[in-house]
């Protein structure tokens, strides 16, 4: 499949040898489609995350990641298609299918008036908890992400890196059975990202199911067991990683699905 952004035919969706038969995946999208005015974001977008994968979603600027998951996790209502989490449509049982997943949006403001600790609080209590477990998840997820100094400061205080924690924090409370995370290593230090990494695995190792958004191909190769790729609004491949990169690495493998934009061109003006 070369000049794949080009082709109109459907991505090749490998099989899965974890899925199992008799259960809805943790996530499908059927015929998911956005337009912003002349700009057609998301295009038909078919996809499965198999429960109990760690599935990276990858493609480049622009290619239509934030709207996709935006739409599958009831962000922003799709022009067309379908999405379901767990088998539960996201867009006409929006409450049942919201108790089952925890979501890192990108770009959506946070009540940043209140402290890291209120906030995850108030995520927990959201969601019908009762406020002993909040006060102690709370209290772990503060401690286990490194943000306990900064329990009490506002969350518009926060560095960039301590804002997508505090996000994170709050989308995990409740125990979800499906994370939704776009870019969660954004801005994060690479002790944090190992912590969360930590976080993510055993989830994922306990039966829960990761769908994350990354431009770190190294990352998604190490840590995802799925990866799809997308580009202009179109899945390309979906397979488990060893398929998707077919004994080369990830981001070889990207660059041969997406081609190289701008080549190695060298700017005459910034030789010094
Ligand atoms: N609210 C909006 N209004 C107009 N155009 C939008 C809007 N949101 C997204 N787009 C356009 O839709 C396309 C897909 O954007 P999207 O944010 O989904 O891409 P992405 O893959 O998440 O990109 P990145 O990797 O840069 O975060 C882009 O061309 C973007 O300009």
């Amino acid at each position: 499949m070369t000049e794949l952004g080009r082709t109109t035919s459907p991505a090749p969706v490998l099989p899965h040898d974890s899925e199992p038969t008799d259960r809805p995946p943790a996530l499908r999208l059927s015929g998911l489609g956005k337009r912003f005015g002349e700009k057609l974001a998301v295009d038909g977008l078919d996809l499965e995350v198999p429960r109990g994968s760690f599935y990276g979603f990858v493609g480049p600027n622009g290619a239509g990641k934030t709207t996709t998951l935006s739409m599958a996790t009831g962000l922003l209502r799709p022009d067309h298609g379908r999405a379901e989490v767990g088998g539960v449509d996201v867009w006409a049982r929006p409450l049942q299918a919201k108790r089952s997943m925890g979501v890192l949006a990108d770009g959506v403001m946070l009540f940043n008036r209140l402290s890291g600790e209120q906030l995850v609080t108030y995520a927990g209590l959201l969601r019908g908890m009762d406020r002993e477990t909040v006060a102690e998840r709370t209290a772990d997820l503060l401690r286990v992400l490194g943000l306990i100094e900064a329990a009490g400061q506002l969350v518009a205080d926060y560095s960039a890196g301590m804002t997508k924690k505090i996000a994170l924090a709050s989308a995990m409370i409740h125990a979800p059975e499906l994370l939704v995370l776009d870019e969660p290593f954004e801005a994060v230090d690479p002790v944090s990202a190992r912590t969360i990494r930590g976080l993510l695995d055993s989830y994922v190792a306990s039966g829960g199911t990761v769908i994350l958004s990354s431009h770190v191909m190294d990352l998604v190769q190490r840590m995802c067991s799925h990866v799809g790729i997308i580009a202009e609004g179109r899945l390309l491949v979906s397979g488990t990683v060893e398929e998707v990169r077919d004994g080369g690495d990830l981001e070889s493998r990207f660059v041969e699905l997406i081609g190289l934009e701008g080549g190695h061109e060298e700017l005459s003006w910034l030789r010094l």
